[in-house]
């Protein structure tokens, strides 16, 4: 078989596993890296193609919708064959359409048999001869947003009740684009300029985040190929991502408690930013994950870091009453922020599902919460993009907790780009993945008052 048919066929197995079953893209793709042991070129088209189509999932069913008549009942293989066999020939310009026919039609003859091989050929040349439908067409304006950018329309609904139809159509809109790739710096081993210049004298394009002091922003090359990343120089992270540990206004000395940690990116971040000075209790309900933090700490050589698995709903009984200088609740979400890198997300999340995550939410702010020091600070981040999982989690804590205040610092500290942004709230800012080109997050900071009034 030659190497592009296997590519297409691989990614055929992948888009069934993940559009089909509920596997995560991101798992699902690296294990087929390693698992087929392709090389860059093949790895990056796998990957182009598997990501491409779920991005545009549902602006694919759409249009494959105007060229199979309704009542035709399609295998699910042949389905997403014919979704990734469009996908390319609408979004991958470099690629001829007979070549992409060619070996969709050749896939469709082995895992089927003739008659589907003659029916794939059928649809793909008609696409190829009458082109692909207007969505200008689709008149309603949310039906639109849904089917141009590929979101449920339940979501789209949703974005547009909570946030309005400007900010839901940019998010949307920005969440089938590529990201912009950035990394943090490890301070205690190389300087940022120094890493800059590094990497500009090898050939990429960097630049200084204005987010945080650490981060640098990757216009150009490859940075996971480059020497610094295997000497754990730096760490791959969003910059809205960041933005937590830059607002926790941390000092050298500190007590730290991350109450939901793994993979362990800000728990680091932590550590580097107090230059592993101080104690960062970093834990997670999964045993697994916790010990990714730990491994995470060793390859950046931060030793204040202390791991461990636990129930954050249940650290009250792990940790004395006002212990923590500073705790992070970084908490389990629905992940609504972060489609662009998860697009199986927006297909398999169900609004069930958020009442679930916000109960937890509530649970974990209310038993970590007594864990704080007079005057400490409490950071509450989200990656996800939905009321109910921030301002409003907030909202109720803070009527039930009258000793808690919304940090007035807080908005005073957030970097000038930020000040005036459209997702500040009395309870917090909401990041739009179009705000910095990067993930959707949440993020606010609470004080412990002395007494209430
Ligand atoms: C958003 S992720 C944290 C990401 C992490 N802070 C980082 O920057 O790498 C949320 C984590 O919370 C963990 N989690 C879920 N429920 C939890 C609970 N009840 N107690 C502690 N951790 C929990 C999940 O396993 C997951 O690793």
């Amino acid at each position: 078989m030659k190497k592009n048919d296997q590519v297409r066929k691989i990614a055929l197995d992948l888009l069934l596993k993940i559009g089909e079953k509920g596997g995560y893209s991101h798992l699902t793709i690296d294990q087929a890296m390693k698992k087929y042991d392709l090389d860059t070129r093949d790895g990056a088209l796998l990957t182009e193609i598997v990501y491409g189509t779920l991005q545009h999932k549902l602006t694919l069913e759409y249009y494959l919708n105007s060229f199979v008549n309704k009542k035709k009942k399609l295998d699910n293989w042949v389905k997403w064959l014919l979704y990734l066999s469009i996908y390319q020939m609408h979004y991958l310009t470099k690629i001829p359409d007979h070549a992409i026919i060619h070996e969709s039609v050749e896939i469709a003859k082995k895992r089927g048999h003739k008659g589907i091989a003659n029916f794939v050929n059928g649809v793909l040349r008609s696409v190829q001869r009458n082109g692909l439908p207007d969505l200008n067409e689709v008149k309603k304006e949310d039906k639109r947003i849904s089917i141009t950018t590929s979101h449920p329309n339940w979501l789209v609904n949703r974005w547009i009740k909570q946030y309005g139809i400007d900010i839901t159509k940019a998010m949307c809109e920005t969440n089938i684009t590529h990201k912009q790739i950035s990394i943090r710096t490890q301070p205690l081993k190389v300087k940022r300029t120094d890493l800059i210049k590094q990497l500009h004298e090898d050939g990429l394009k960097v630049r200084a985040s204005e987010i945080s002091e650490q981060g640098i922003l990757i216009d150009q090359g490859n940075v996971l190929k480059h020497p610094a990343f295997d000497e754990h120089l730096f760490t791959v992270q969003d910059e809205s991502s960041m933005l937590v540990a830059e607002m926790m206004d941390l000092s050298e000395g500190m007590t730290i408690l991350d109450a939901c940690s793994a993979p362990g990116g800000k728990a680091t971040h932590i550590a580097e930013k107090i230059r592993d000075k101080g104690t960062v209790f970093a834990y997670d309900l999964h045993e697994k994950k916790a010990k990714l933090v730990k491994k995470k700490a060793e390859q950046l050589g931060l030793t204040c870091i202390q791991t461990g698995q636990a129930d954050a709903r249940k650290l009250d009984q792990v940790h004395e009453k006002a212990t923590f200088d500073r705790i992070l609740i970084d908490a389990p979400c629905s992940g609504l922020g972060v489609l662009r890198s998860k697009p199986d997300i927006k297909y398999n999340k169900e609004e069930a599902d958020i009442k679930k995550l916000v109960s937890i939410q509530q649970e974990i702010l209310e038993s970590v919460a007594l864990l704080l020091k007079k005057d400490g600070k409490l950071i509450y981040s989200t990656c996800t993009v939905n009321k109910e999982e921030n301002e409003l989690v907030i909202k109720r804590f803070l009527n039930e907790n009258q000793r808690f205040i919304v940090d007035p610092l807080f908005f005073e500290e957030l970097p000038i780009g930020l000040r005036n942004s459209q997702g500040l709230t009395e309870f917090g800012i909401q990041l739009f993945p179009q705000d910095l080109n990067s993930d959707g997050f949440f993020i606010t900071r609470l004080t412990k008052k002395d007494s209430v009034k």
